[in-house]
């Protein structure tokens, strides 16, 4: 990879999913989830996604985790397309990219010690002898501003804003390039979701970490990206510098969505 090729590219990427009959009333039909989105995220930067519920945002995430094929165009990681890869570079690839999610209840193994959650990935990934995970498991809890108290925690035992601070430890563990943060704070009251941004800042400092940064609403985004792309129905109609997109926006849709007070999602019910 030279200097000016992109972390991550995303070409012309598409996704349809099939509805059954019971989904759409009684003919079969499809829904187009993301439209032709293309984006390009360079090593150490944050992009901002954002868009309402439903316009497509989770969708492209997958594709980028390779948790969903794409319909048709690709994903570029490192210069290489992702869907090109031998079984093994795609393994090795996984690991390079991370993700955190919004719902840490249901991303974290409620059976499992915070050690045990935070090392799982080097477990996986046969990275570390047993003797050396339980070093890095400590480091791992400092890192995010947890101590040794909570190595043999379970999640049920974290507040909310712990419980995210275990899924970037566990997110960070495999010293990954990127990570995609999707909905990572949408769930947390606004003072533990600044706690949490100048965390995910201060790593990315540390580690030159990658992000792409999903929300369904500008102002969470505004201080963690150095550019936004807005998603509507499925299409990317705007990227920009993050100054660009809150002064100075082009398209009246991201002029409206500046202007709302972003309704809240029905899975944004959860205190911390
Ligand atoms: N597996 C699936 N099968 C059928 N339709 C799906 C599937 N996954 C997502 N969709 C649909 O694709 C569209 C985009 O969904 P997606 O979850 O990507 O949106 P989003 O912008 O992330 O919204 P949210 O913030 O609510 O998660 C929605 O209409 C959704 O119902």
């Amino acid at each position: 990879m030279n200097e000016i090729t992109p972390l991550l590219e995303v070409k012309q990427l598409s996704k349809t999913f099939s509805l059954s009959n019971k989904e759409r009333g009684s003919s079969k039909s499809t829904l187009k989830a993301v439209n032709n989105v293309s984006f390009r995220l360079y090593k150490g930067e944050t992009l901002g996604i954002v868009g309402e519920s439903g316009s497509g945002k989770s969708t492209i995430a997958k594709m980028i985790l390779q948790l969903l094929e794409p319909s048709s165009g690709s994903v570029y990681f490192a210069g290489e397309d992702v869907g090109k890869l031998s079984k093994t570079a795609k393994k090795q690839q996984k690991a390079t990219i991370q993700a955190v999610f919004q719902d840490p209840y249901a991303s974290l193994n409620p059976r499992m010690r915070a050690k045990e959650i935070v090392t799982e990935p080097l477990l996986i990934h046969k990275r570390m002898k047993k003797a050396e995970r339980s070093k890095r498991a400590l480091s791992l809890l400092e890192e995010v501003g947890l101590g040794r108290q909570h190595l043999d925690r379970y999640p049920h035992e974290f507040s909310g804003g712990q419980r995210q601070r275990l899924s970037i430890a566990r997110a960070i563990a495999l010293k990954p390039d990127l990570i995609v943060c999707d909905e990572a704070v949408s769930a947390l009251d606004v003072s533990t979701q600044a706690q949490i941004l100048n965390l995910l800042k201060e790593l990315q400092l540390v580690h030159g970490l990658s992000y792409l940064f999903i929300a369904h609403g500008l102002p969470v985004v505004k201080h963690i990206s150095d550019r936004v792309a807005i998603m509507k129905e499925g299409e990317l109609i705007e990227i920009g510098e993050t100054k660009q997109i809150f002064h100075d926006p082009k398209e009246p849709y991201t002029k409206a969505l500046l202007q709302a007070v972003p309704p809240a999602h029905p899975r944004d019910r959860q205190t911390n």
